[in-house]
């Protein structure tokens, strides 16, 4: 696993940033974590990275890649995305608009089941790297690859960036089945037609199924759904105890991706007509049009139909 060193730019110092400047920092990396609060500037930390990572919330991601755009980099940076959100405007994902503001740069999508408060207390952990450009990913798996996080490449980054972003509207819903304490069964159930859903999508998108049954798909579909560290999931169990999306939101510790997400989910839904209704029971519940127990007995009392659309081998996703 060795090579030589590299130069390491973590765009942003929230939770997931600092996990993953720690993460690099540990091969030897020379590591520089920006942040927009910081003293450094941007165009001072960029000259000559070979690699920039962007762990920036959704909202701050087209604007953060602008400013880099403006500032001189290496023509062979590799450019590495961690969010896990969708774009309001264009529905893009995070990769999608890195891409459109460099085009000839590599991109990389970094996504996995990957709690960051688990990592900084240096507990195991795998993740994938996907990029249509190979040796990019290599480069980055070497990069974060240790004896406490494995890093695994996909040549699949729509996949593995929609398995990440998507799985957090089903956590939302994952938490309120727990807030409501309905049983094992109803959250496999759950979970399961969470991930049909999200298959559904991402087939639409041009993603490969068997990418969502991967690390980034089930894997970080399952840490999601069955943790109080995830605040997607602390979001869903809260309201069902009754508290506001407002109150909520101003004491969550960081930023809840899946409230955004469904909301553009929703329009890529009814635009290209994909049936995905437990996240629309979610949309529903985050907009307050109905309560926890309303949208339970909405997804239950649906037209009985087959598990699957079609049993072909080829349809049965
Ligand atoms: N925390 C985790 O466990 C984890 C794990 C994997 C992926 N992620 C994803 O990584 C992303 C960041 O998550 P986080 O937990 O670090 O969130 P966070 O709220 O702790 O940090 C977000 C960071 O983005 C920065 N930011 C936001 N808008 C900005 C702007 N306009 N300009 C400059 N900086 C801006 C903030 O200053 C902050 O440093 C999210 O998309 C999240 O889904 C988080
Ligand atoms: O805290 P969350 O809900 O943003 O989840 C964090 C990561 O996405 C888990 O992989």
């Amino acid at each position: 696993m060795s090579q030589s060193v590299k130069s390491v730019v973590i765009l942003g110092a929230g939770a997931w940033g600092t996990a993953l400047a720690k993460l690099a920092a540990i091969n030897g990396n020379q590591v520089h974590l920006w942040s927009r609060q910081g003293s450094q500037s941007l165009v001072s930390v960029l000259e000559n990275a070979h690699i920039v990572l962007s762990a920036i919330s959704m909202q701050g991601v087209r604007d953060v890649a602008s400013v880099v755009k403006s500032s001189p980099v290496s023509p062979e940076t590799i450019f590495v995305t961690a969010t896990k959100g969708l774009e309001p405007k264009t529905t893009y994902t995070p990769s999608q608009i890195w891409q459109e503001i460099f085009p000839n740069h590599p991109v990389v999508v970094l996504s996995g089941p990957n709690l960051s408060q688990e990592i900084v207390r240096e507990l195991p952990a795998a993740t994938v790297v996907a990029s249509k450009n190979i040796n990019a990913a290599q480069s980055v798996q070497l990069v974060f690859s240790s004896s406490r996080f494995r890093v695994y490449t996909n040549p699949d980054p729509v996949g593995v960036e929609l398995g990440g972003t998507l799985k957090n509207v089903i956590a939302i819903a994952a938490g309120v089945c727990d807030g409501l304490n309905l049983g094992t069964n109803a959250k496999a159930a759950l979970v399961t037609r969470g991930l049909t859903e999200i298959v559904r999508i991402g087939k639409n998108l041009g993603a490969k199924t068997e990418t969502f049954y991967g690390l980034s798909g089930l894997g970080d579909l399952l840490a999601t759904c069955n943790s109080p560290l995830s605040r997607n999931y602390q979001l869903g169990y809260q309201l069902a105890h009754g508290k506001t999306l407002k109150e909520i939101l101003a004491s969550l510790p960081g930023i809840a991706e899946g409230v955004n997400t469904c909301r553009v989910l929703m329009e890529i839904a009814q635009q290209r007509s994909i049936a995905i209704p437990i996240s629309e029971q979610v949309y529903q519940l985050l907009e307050g049009e109905v309560t926890p127990q309303q949208a339970l007995d909405q997804l239950m009392l649906r037209d009985i139909k087959p598990e699957f659309d079609d049993f072909s081998t080829e349809q049965m996703w």
